[in-house]
């Protein structure tokens, strides 16, 4: 299988599990990033960890896959569940899309969600994005039927659905609900409407998958459990990524670098 995957993450901790078991390590910068490089279960893996945002995410994964155009991307990591999607601490969501709940137009009620951009931020394969982007489902799909037979087992949940990116995390009930009204999502978390943006600019097959540390609403700091989280969501990649010859093929759904629509 040639091509390495490229596993991002926004801070350490959820990239320790991996970086672990990582067989002949090697470290170095790139983009003023850490990244690190080795094998898993033998294929090819960096892992790159970006800082918490949106803006750091896209600045670290532009500089990766400049560098080495990946075979996949794996965005991974801890994330507040939203409550109606069954989702329990600990457990396992796996994208179906991603919307970028920041990005529209200024609601007429302060507090609102933003309306729906009026224009694309990228057009790509016949696909206009205005805030909504596809991840690869082939790939999504596999991904849950391997986690839930191999994860599942072992009490864990995981459920597939959309996930949404904020700027600023969710910390009222309010603000959780209209989320959910609007988007049905499972999760919420900062990076990876950036990430399959650029994912999607590169034409690079792009998969998110999180372990929950807390829940999307009213903020409980003494509830989240990020240390769990990042052992599950580190343990879920680990698990992928010894599926992958079957998980991730060699689709290349490439929009290439074409110039700025805006
Ligand atoms: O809020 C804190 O006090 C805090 C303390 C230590 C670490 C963190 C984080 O790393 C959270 C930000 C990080 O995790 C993702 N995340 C996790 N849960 C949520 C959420 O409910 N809403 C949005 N993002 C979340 C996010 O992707 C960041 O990278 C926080």
């Amino acid at each position: 299988m040639g091509g390495h995957i490229l596993v991002v993450g926004a801070v350490s901790g959820e990239l320790a599990g991996l970086a672990e078991g990582l067989e002949s390590r090697t470290r170095s910068e790139i983009g003023g990033r850490v990244l690190l490089a080795g094998h898993l279960a033998g294929v090819p893996i960096r892992l790159i960890i970006t800082g918490p945002g949106m803006a750091n995410a896209v600045q670290a994964v532009t500089a990766a896959v400049e560098r080495a155009r990946p075979r996949a991307i794996v965005l991974t990591g801890c994330a507040g569940a939203f409550r109606p999607s069954g989702l329990e601490i600990g457990d396992i969501g796996v994208a179906s899309g991603e919307i970028d709940a920041a990005l529209g137009l200024e609601p007429e009620t302060p507090g609102d969600l933003p309306e729906e951009l009026p224009f694309p931020v990228m057009r790509c394969g016949g696909l206009e994005i205005t805030g909504r982007y596809p991840v690869d489902t082939e790939m999504s799909g596999h991904a849950v039927a391997v986690l839930r037979h191999r994860l599942g087992r072992q009490g864990m949940g995981v459920r597939q659905g959309p996930f949404v990116t904020v700027s600023a995390i969710t910390t009222t009930d309010r603000r959780a609900a209209a989320l959910h009204a609007r988007f049905s999502p499972c999760m919420e978390a900062m990076e990876g409407a950036g990430v399959a943006h650029v994912a999607l600019h590169y034409g690079i097959p792009f998969l998110e998958i999180r372990a929950a540390s807390n829940f999307a609403g009213k903020r409980d700091r003494s509830a989240w459990n990020l240390p769990l989280a990042f052992e599950r969501c580190a343990l879920a990649v680990r698990t992928l990524i010894r599926e992958m010859p079957r998980i991730c093929g060699s689709r290349n759904k490439r929009c290439g670098n074409r110039p700025p629509i805006l």
